[in-house]
């Protein structure tokens, strides 16, 4: 048998409920593992301290995001929480990809549902909590929103929780190192062992 081609770079989506650890898991991405290419969302949503325009999202107005998604500039887009709107900007995944670049892309359910509908051959992760005490804790121990608003956001983790199957692998993240070196693991991402 010949040789079997190197895996090509490909597309994941990573998505999972509220608090489970998106964020944490891609932070640790981005600083650890450079080659991997972070999506940057547009969202309406307002910079927190120590965001960065342009680096966590490209903060935008409602017209602006609304102009971007008429335009068909978006790859996926969705109100999250109820709230503000997020897209992922086309254009900047395709051209990543395109250039043979590993490229993450840290969204919601209804997005990740979205880039199925476009982009089966996408690579579909699902990061699922230790168990339902521990989400609760973290979502409760991050302190950034209000009671009202977290019995709002576990009322749609359970909804999210039972979406798993539709993901081609879960991850757990009983611990962000072993999750995040998972997850490069997962997108085919060569790597060394690290110290
Ligand atoms: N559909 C979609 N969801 C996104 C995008 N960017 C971020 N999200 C999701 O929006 C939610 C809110 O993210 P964020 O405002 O950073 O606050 P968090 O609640 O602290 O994670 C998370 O579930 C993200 O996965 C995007 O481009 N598209
Ligand atoms: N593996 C982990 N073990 C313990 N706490 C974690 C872990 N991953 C994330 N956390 C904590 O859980 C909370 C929610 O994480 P975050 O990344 O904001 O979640 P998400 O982006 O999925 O909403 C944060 O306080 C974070 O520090």
């Amino acid at each position: 048998m010949s040789e079997s081609a190197p895996t090509r770079p490909r597309i994941t989506v990573l998505a999972g409920p509220t608090a489970v650890g998106k964020g944490t898991v891609s932070a640790y991405i981005r600083e650890h593992y450079p080659e991997v290419e972070l999506s940057v969302s547009a969202t309406t949503r307002d910079p927190r301290p120590g965001e960065v325009d342009g680096v966590h999202y490209h903060f935008v107005g409602p017209e602006r995001f609304a102009q971007m998604v008429s335009a068909g500039d978006m790859l996926e887009s969705a109100v999250v929480h109820g709230r503000n709107s997020y897209g992922t900007p086309r254009s900047t995944v395709l051209k990543a990809a395109d250039e043979g670049k590993y490229v993450l892309l840290e969204i919601d359910l209804q997005g990740a549902r979205q880039v199925k509908e476009s982009m089966p051959d996408a690579h579909f992760v699902f990061l699922a909590p230790p168990s339902w005490d521990e989400l609760v804790r973290r979502l409760v121990g991050r302190g950034t929103e209000s009671a009202e608003e977290q019995q709002r956001r576990l009322e749609t983790a359970r909804i999210e929780l039972a979406a798993e199957s539709e993901f081609d692998v879960t991850i757990v993240n009983d611990d962000v190192r072993r999750a995040a070196e998972a997850l490069v693991r997962e997108m085919g991402v060569p790597t060394a062992p690290r110290a």
